[in-house]
């Protein structure tokens, strides 16, 4: 008896300590705010708090930030929910390992990209070191390279404009620069012209899309078993092939001791992964790339037909800078071009195409300072639109202004107020070790291909027409208007 009242005395004594300590902890887990709708209780509401964010997601986001300022707060998004970290605290994730936090995953998550060759492509981040490292440090040579591509695109396309009303669409002229342009950097102008790359480049998106639209909602492991019936006739695996066929024999060639080629495919052929794995990586670079800087050259394009007061400005830096180089392009050119430079970062941060941005998701637990506890498997992001337009990051957010990032005389403030730089409030290029690789290279691209069409011609919306079209909203991101035509008149 007198040994029962000892044990019971001792479990209540290591209960209460229990209990003392779970409370010590969760006290110091701060309890998440929620905006807009809850999915409930098991998810019953999922459905409606998914379609509420679709049709109204960057709103949502954007009033979620200004209401609940410094702090952070979870939605419910088109497919996950998300908390949304404030920028205070992204000193403390950004630089976090992927033991800690991974985009991989989420990139892998978002495009179902164990059905669309993206998973076998990011395995071993040698995708983005080939673009850090030697596509970046190969801009010199590359700069050249890059706009005699351009004249031969571009001069394709502006044959082909009727003479009658002397109109192209933005959005397809950008495409066919981008793609032109950087499929030549990276597989070498013999590759990148005529045998088809540009069909297999182009075919390959819509349908990688097309298999992802389908297999999104359903969970990993019933994706394969729902994809014939969901995804009839997919051509995917095709397309795949002829990639792998059309580089096969150039990879090898890469390989050799001797071989001169000084194109991506060959450090890419470096890290000596399959054929179809060197054709995934390269199909995925190019049409990661294709998709953000058309993005973001078509709205620069509009921009500047919505502020026509620009373009005298930014023909006489461009005439000034080429004729300091010999007429000829390159990265020094480039680097000249302050004024263009500032539009372009303005542009962009007005369009913020990601409403939510530098997305994560948790590969283990871990806390914030303040408190907030951040389970595994938590998805992460920062409110990247919000941020562009909160005025604690910028003067008059909501006012273009294409010199706001460069001083009087014409000198960026900061260099982290050049186009690829990154100051606070900015993530439209994401953050830390996984920043966009690519940035260095999407400001040379841009500058090439805005200054070149403003050198050739003046550029206007069709008359009548004042205001740049809206974009389409798609859960949190904005997509540039496709159907935009605009006036060419060729210079003297
Ligand atoms: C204006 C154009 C571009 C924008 C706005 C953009 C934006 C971004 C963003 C937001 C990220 C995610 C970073 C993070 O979450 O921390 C990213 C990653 C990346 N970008 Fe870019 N990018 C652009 C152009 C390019 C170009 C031209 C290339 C290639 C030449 C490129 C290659 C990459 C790669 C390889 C990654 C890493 C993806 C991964 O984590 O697996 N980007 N970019």
């Amino acid at each position: 008896m007198r040994f029962d009242i000892t044990v019971l005395a001792v479990s209540v004594l290591l209960a209460a300590g229990l209990l003392a300590v779970m409370r010590g902890i969760t006290s110091k887990r701060k309890a998440w705010i929620r905006v807009g709708r809850s999915p409930g209780p098991f998810g019953v509401n999922r459905r409606a708090a998914s379609q509420e964010f679709q049709l109204n997601g960057r709103a949502l986001v954007r009033d979620g930030y200004r209401k609940h300022k410094g702090q952070n707060f979870v939605i419910q998004t088109a497919h996950k929910e998300q908390l949304v970290i404030a920028p205070k605290f992204l000193p403390e994730i950004r630089m976090m390992p992927e033991s800690k936090l991974s985009h991989a995953q989420v990139i892998i998550y978002n495009l179902v990209g164990e059905h669309i060759g993206a998973e076998m492509a990011m395995e071993g981040h040698q995708h983005i070191d080939v673009v850090r490292g030697p596509l970046t440090r190969s801009l010199k040579t590359v700069v050249p390279i890059m706009h005699r591509e351009y004249r031969r695109a571009s001069e394709a396309i502006f044959s082909q404009i009727p003479k009658d009303s002397n109109q192209m669409n933005v959005y397809s002229f950008c495409y066919a620069m981008v793609q032109g342009i950087t499929s030549t950097v990276f597989i070498g102008e013999d590759l990148a012209h005529g045998g088809g790359w540009d069909k297999i480049v182009m075919e390959y998106f819509p349908e990688a899309m097309r298999i992802r639209n389908a297999l999104i909602h359903w969970p990993r492991p019933i994706r394969p078993i729902v994809k014939p019936f969901l995804v009839p006739n997919n051509q995917l695996e095709m397309i795949l092939t002829r990639a792998e066929r059309f580089l096969e024999e150039p990879i090898r060639r890469r390989r050799e001791p001797n071989n001169h080629d000084v194109d991506i495919l060959k450090f890419l052929a470096e890290y000596n992964g399959s054929p179809r794995k060197v054709a995934m990586q390269s199909l995925g670079i190019i049409t990661g790339a294709l998709n953000t800087s058309t993005h973001a050259i078509t709205q620069a394009i509009y921009d500047i037909c919505t502020q026509p007061q620009y373009i005298a400005d930014i023909r006489a830096e461009a005439i000034e800078a080429l004729a300091s180089e010999g007429g000829q392009w390159t990265l020094e050119v480039c680097k000249k071009l302050h004024l263009l430079d500032s539009f372009l970062k303005e542009s962009l941060r007005l369009l913020a195409p990601e409403g939510l941005g530098v997305t994560r998701i948790a590969t283990s637990s871990f806390g914030l300072s303040d408190g907030t506890w951040i389970p595994q498997g938590t998805y992460l992001a920062v409110a990247g639109e919000a941020m562009a337009l909160d005025p604690d990051f910028y003067q008059n957010p909501e006012t273009f202004d294409g010199r706001r990032f460069i001083d009087a005389d014409g000198y960026p403030l900061k260099p982290d107020r050049e186009f690829s730089g990154i100051e606070p409030g900015n993530g439209m290029w994401g953050s830390g070790r996984l920043t966009c690789p690519g940035r260095h290279y999407a400001s040379a691209l841009s500058k090439i291909i805005v200054a070149s069409l403003l050198l050739k011609y003046d550029i206007s919306f069709p008359e009548g027409q004042k205001e740049g079209p809206p974009g389409t909203e798609d859960d949190a991101n904005i997509l540039p208007d496709v159907t935009q035509m605009i006036i060419l008149s060729e210079r003297e």
